[in-house]
C-alpha cells in the first residue's frame, strides 16, 4: 500500500482490503499487523507468471523469513509458490500447515544437526550448502539415515552492491557461501558432485535484500553462468538448476526511485538468454527467491496515539503504543516508512513530527520527521507497507506482548495470530525452588 493506492471512505478513514482501519483497531486492539491477502496473491502472480511464461520449470520461493505463519504458508502454497526456510522453527510451521515438502528450499549458514535430520527425515525439496562444514555434516547424516538429498551449493558471487539501501550479502567478505574468486566454489560443486550421498542440483546465490533496479541481478546472472560454464567445461557435468535468491526491493517512501519488479524480472530473464546464447550453454531452471516483494507492501501497523510532547522549535513526538519491539527496522537499518492518521486521512493542517515508540530506548522511533496532519491523542496511526520483516523481526523487549496478526480481504477481517498476553510472555519463566521465599532462609545460611 502506497499513497497512490490509499483508499478512504466516507467517514475519512483509511479503507484496506474492504475493512475500515479504524474499526480494525477497535475491533482488534493496538498495535495490530494487517495483511491485504488480495495484494498478496496479487504479488504472487506477478512472479509466478514472469516465471512461468518464460519456462514452465522455473520456480518462485517466497522467502519465509520476511513474514511467517501457518496461514501464511497456505496462501503461498495456493499460489503455486515454493517456501525457503532458514530454521527448524520456520521448516516446522511449513510442515505443521501441511505445505508440500517437495517444495521447501532450506537455507542458513549454520543449520544445527538437529534441523538437518529435520529436513533429511521430511525430505525437503533442496539444501542449501552454505560451506565446508556443513557439506561434511550432511553427507554424514545422509548416510546414516539413508537419504539422498538435493543439494545445491551457495555461492558468493562477489557483487558488492555500493548503496547502504542494499543489505549486502553477495561481497566476498561474507558469512554467506562459498566464494566464486578463490576456487572455493568451483571445488565444493566438484566434492558435492562425487558425493555419493548426496543429489548435486545446482548453484545458489544471493546478492542483498532491498534491491531497486535490475543491474546488480544482471552482473550476477553473467558470474553465476560463467560458473555454470566452467564445471561444465572442467567436470563434464551441466548444471540444471540456478537459484538466483531474493532481495527485490519496494518503495517505502515517496522519494524512493525504484524499478518495477515486472520490468526487474523481464531484464534479469533477458541477460539470461543472452548469456546463455554467448556461452552456448544450456539455459538452466531458475529459481527466484522473493520474500519482502511478495508481502512487504501488503501490511500495515496500527497504532493508538497515547501522547505527544513537543519541544519547541526541536521536535514534535507523537508517542504510539508499540516501537521497536514490532518494527526494529528504523532503529536496524535507519529503513524509512510513509504513515497516515487512519480516523482522517486528508483532514487537518500538516505538521513535521517524529513517531516514537513506548520502549525504554531513545533509538526507539518509528518514523523520523514526517508531515501528518495535527496529531492528537487518541488518533490511529498507520504505518504503512510494514508487512516484511516487522512481525517476523518482532520481540518482546521490555516485555511487550507481540501484536496480533489480521488477514483482511473483501471486507472481511480474520485472526492468522492471535495477540499475545501476559501470561504468553511468562509462560516460559522457570523460579527455581530454592528462589522461592519457603526456602530462602535455609539457602541463604548455606551461602
Ligand atoms: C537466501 C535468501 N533468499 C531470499 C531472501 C529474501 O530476501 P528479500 O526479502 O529481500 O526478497 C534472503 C534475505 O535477504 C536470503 O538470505
Ligand atoms: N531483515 C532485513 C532484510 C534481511 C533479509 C534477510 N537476508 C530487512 O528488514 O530489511
Amino acid at each position: 500500500m502506497f499513497y497512490n493506492s490509499i483508499k478512504v471512505n466516507s467517514k475519512g478513514h483509511l479503507v484496506i482490503g474492504g475493512c475500515d482501519a479504524v474499526e480494525l483497531a477497535e475491533r482488534f486492539g493496538t498495535p495490530l499487523y494487517v495483511i491485504d491477502e488480495d495484494v498478496l496473491r496479487a504479488n504472487s502472480r506477478i512472479f509466478y507468471n514472469a516465471l512461468k511464461s518464460h519456462n514452465p520449470e522455473n520456480e518462485v520461493v517466497y522467502a519465509g523469513k520476511a513474514f511467517l505463519t501457518t496461514a501464511m504458508c497456505k496462501i503461498i502454497q495456493q499460489e503455486g509458490l515454493g517456501l525457503d526456510v532458514v530454521s527448524g522453527g520456520e521448516l516446522y510451521t511449513a510442515l505443521k500447515a501441511g505445505f508440500p515438502t517437495e517444495k521447501i528450499y532450506f537455507h542458513g549458514n549454520n543449520k544445527s544437526e538437529e534441523e538437518l535430520i529435520m529436513a533429511l527425515q521430511s525430505e525437503v525439496g533442496r539444501i542449501i550448502i552454505d560451506n565446508w562444514d556443513e557439506l561434511e555434516l550432511l553427507e554424514i547424516l545422509a548416510k546414516k539415515l539413508n537419504k539422498e538429498p538435493a543439494i545445491y551449493i551457495r555461492v558468493t558471487p562477489g557483487i558488492e552492491a555500493h548503496t547502504h539501501r542494499y543489505i549486502m550479502t553477495g561481497q566476498i567478505d561474507s558469512k554467506f557461501g562459498f566464494t566464486i574468486s578463490n576456487g572455493e566454489a568451483f571445488k565444493a560443486v566438484k566434492r558435492a558432485l562425487t558425493s555419493g550421498s548426496l543429489k548435486f542440483k545446482g548453484l545458489h546465490c544471493h546478492i542483498g535484500s532491498q534491491i531497486l533496479e535490475s543491474t546488480p541481478y544482471k552482473i550476477a546472472v553473467k558470474i553465476m553462468l560463467e560458473l555454470l560454464k566452467e564445471i561444465k567445461d572442467t567436470l563434464g557435468r551441466g548444471v540444471e538448476e540456478l537459484d538466483l535468491g531474493g532481495g527485490f526491493g519496494i518503495p517505502y517512501v515517496e522519494d524512493d526511485s525504484y524499478q518495477p519488479v515486472e520490468e526487474m524480472l523481464r531484464d534479469i530473464l533477458e541477460e539470461l538468454e543472452a548469456q546463455v546464447s554467448l556461452l552456448k550453454i544450456k539455459l538452466p531452471k531458475i529459481i527466484v527467491e522473493p520474500g519482502r516483494a511478495i508481502i512487504g507492501n501488503t501490511g500495515i501497523t496500527l497504532y493508538k496515539v497515547g501522547g505527544v510532547k513537543e519541544i519547541p522549535g526541536v521536535r514534535k513526538y507523537v508517542f504510539v503504543d508499540g516501537g521497536m519491539s514490532d518494527n526494529i527496522r528504523t532503529a536496524l537499518y535507519g529503513a524509512r516508512y510513509s504513515a497516515v492518521i487512519a480516523n482522517r486521512v486528508y483532514n487537518g493542517r500538516l505538521e513535521k513530527v517524529t513517531i516514537a515508540g513506548k520502549l525504554c530506548e531513545s533509538g526507539d522511533v518509528i518514523i523520523w520527521d514526517i508531515l501528518l496532519p495535527e496529531v492528537k491523542k487518541g488518533d490511529i496511526i498507520a504505518v504503512l507497507n510494514t508487512g516484511a520483516y516487522g512481525y517476523s523481526m518482532a520481540s518482546n523487549y521490555n516485555r511487550l506482548p507481540k501484536p496480533a496478526v489480521i488477514l483482511v480481504s473483501k471486507g472481511k477481517a480474520e485472526i492468522i495470530v492471535k495477540r499475545e498476553t501476559y501470561e504468553d510472555v511468562i509462560k516460559n519463566d522457570v523460579i527455581p525452588e530454592r528462589l522461592e521465599e519457603k526456602f530462602q532462609g535455609r539457602e541463604m545460611q548455606a551461602i
